[in-house]
């Protein structure tokens, strides 16, 4: 049995360091406190403590998989990205970064052989006791000590776990509220997620309910399906947006305006669900989409196009450096432009063409033997009517817009426009649900005038 550490002897921390630390989110100041404990931790300030009362603070329990790695096996990289960001728009307050906390204090080690114990069945809190070991041996002495030693009196702690109020309570620091670090939870967490919030007595990690849209981040699980993987593909969730008349694109391309920000933020979570988000290189060239996870707090999916004859631009968007991108070419693309994306940082393999395109059956094939396990589409129109005449698609998310075009890809509709800007608001909205079918009303925005 292994026991927790004993608490901070009543020494006060000693800094032994200080220096200014420039990250994406600001310019942070790195304090390390070496305490009683022995263990030194990095206080990163952001502006002034001031009287010390109200700050917003964050206790960061190290996690090297999570935190440097960026494992999708936990939300930690995703929550400390979240707080230093929040701390920093706030212009004031401290993450607190926690040495001697991996694996809930058990170690690197040993936490790794918890994940072990989790392939084979056991969830996070069942792999500790299978080890033998505590399920939480943290200890938060250091972390109020040094938040003392700041000239920290209250706080306003940024975390799903009221275990570490109680803590800081117990320590003499005030909590004077807990602010949720909820993330969009990716598919291959979503377990650990549900548990720390059912076992470990959590607020709801993985944001909101999806009924209770615009909350941020919203909990997509349910529109995203069952997680079980299956043998030879990847599991494919085709998900577009529309507008009441059907059309999911307009001639020139800006299908992306077609939806409210709400709607946006379901999409950015989705994304942040799946192992990768697929798109034709139609959808590149038209609509120039990043594909990454930026409207919520998630990591962003490996980005997949299906360019056959290597189309997509070295400018493009889905090339940015913010996360991965492979792109599938069929036989015979052009060398010289493969060369040129993959110089650009994208990965390109080539795979079997069919009458339209590429195989689909051989970019599953593929995708499943990198490792994508979930996959979303999104579109554009060819390539999810290649997806379902493949039969090879296991659910569909569609979001309808509230726009009449009358004209969109391949059809010109009694409106006949082909702008989105030029489309018919619609507003009000009513839903009904009568079976599997759902029923849409709106009024038409602006109202035609009335008579008197
Ligand atoms: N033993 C063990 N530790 C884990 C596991 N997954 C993550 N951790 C560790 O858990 C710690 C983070 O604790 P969490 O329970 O995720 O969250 P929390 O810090 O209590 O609460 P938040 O403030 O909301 O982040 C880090 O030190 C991780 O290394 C796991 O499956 N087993
Ligand atoms: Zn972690």
């Amino acid at each position: 049995m292994v026991h927790p550490p004993l608490q901070a002897g009543g020494a006060a921390p000693r800094e032994v360091a200080s220096v200014a630390l420039p990250t994406p989110y600001g310019q942070f100041q790195a304090r390390a406190f070496e305490t009683a404990t022995g263990h030194v931790h990095l206080a990163l300030v952001f502006g002034s403590v001031g009287d010390g009362t109200s700050l917003l603070t964050r206790l960061h329990s190290e996690c090297l998989t999570g935190d440097a790695i960026g494992s999708l096996r936990c939300d930690c990289g995703v929550q400390l990205r979240t707080a230093l960001r929040a701390v920093a728009a706030e212009g004031r307050g401290v993450v607190l970064y926690l040495n001697g906390h991996e694996g809930r204090g058990i170690g690197l080690v040993d936490k790794l052989r918890a994940y072990v114990e989790q392939d084979a069945g056991a969830d996070t809190v069942d792999a500790n006791l299978r080890l033998g070991l505590h399920v939480d041996l943290r200890d938060y002495g250091d972390a109020a000590a040094i938040l003392s030693a700041l000239g920290v009196a209250s706080v306003r702690l940024l975390s799903n776990n009221p275990a570490k109020a109680d803590a800081l309570l117990r320590h003499g620091i005030a909590v004077e509220s807990l602010r949720s670090l909820s993330t969009a939870a990716h598919r291959r967490n979503r377990a650990y997620l549900e548990t720390k919030q059912v076992r470990l007595g959590h607020r709801r990690p993985t944001g909101e309910q999806l009924t209770e849209v615009p909350g941020t981040p919203v909990d997509v699980g349910a529109l995203l399906g069952p997680l079980r993987p299956l043998a030879d593909r990847p599991r494919v969730v085709l998900k577009y947006a529309q507008t009441l008349d059907g059309r999911i694109a307009t001639r020139t391309g800006d299908a992306r305006w077609i939806s409210g920000e709400a709607e946006r933020r379901v999409a950015h979570a989705m994304r942040a669900g799946c192992d990768a988000v697929l798109v034709g290189a139609r959808t590149v060239l038209q609509d120039d989409p990043q594909l990454t996870v930026r409207m919520v707090p998630g990591a962003s999916p490996l980005r997949v196009v299906l360019d056959t004859r290597l189309r997509t631009p070295l400018s493009a968007k889905v090339l940015s450096d913010d996360a991965a991108t492979l792109i599938l070419c069929g036989p015979g693309a052009d060398p010289a432009r493969r060369r040129g994306l993959v110089a650009g940082g994208a990965t390109v393999r080539e795979v079997a063409g069919g009458p339209s395109g590429l195989r689909v059956d051989a970019v599953l094939r593929l995708l499943r033997s990198l490792g994508v396990v979930s996959l979303l589409v999104e579109g554009g129109g060819r390539v999810i009517t290649s997806m379902l005449r493949a039969a090879a698609v296991d659910r569909v998310v569609v979001s309808l817009a509230p726009m009449i075009l009358g004209a969109g890809v391949d059809a010109v509709g009694p409106l006949g426009t082909t702008r989105v800007a030029d489309g018919v608001r619609l507003v009000n909205r009513s839903v009904y649900l009568a079976g599997d079918d759902v029923l849409l009303g709106y009024d038409v925005h602006p109202a035609p005038a009335e008579l008197p």
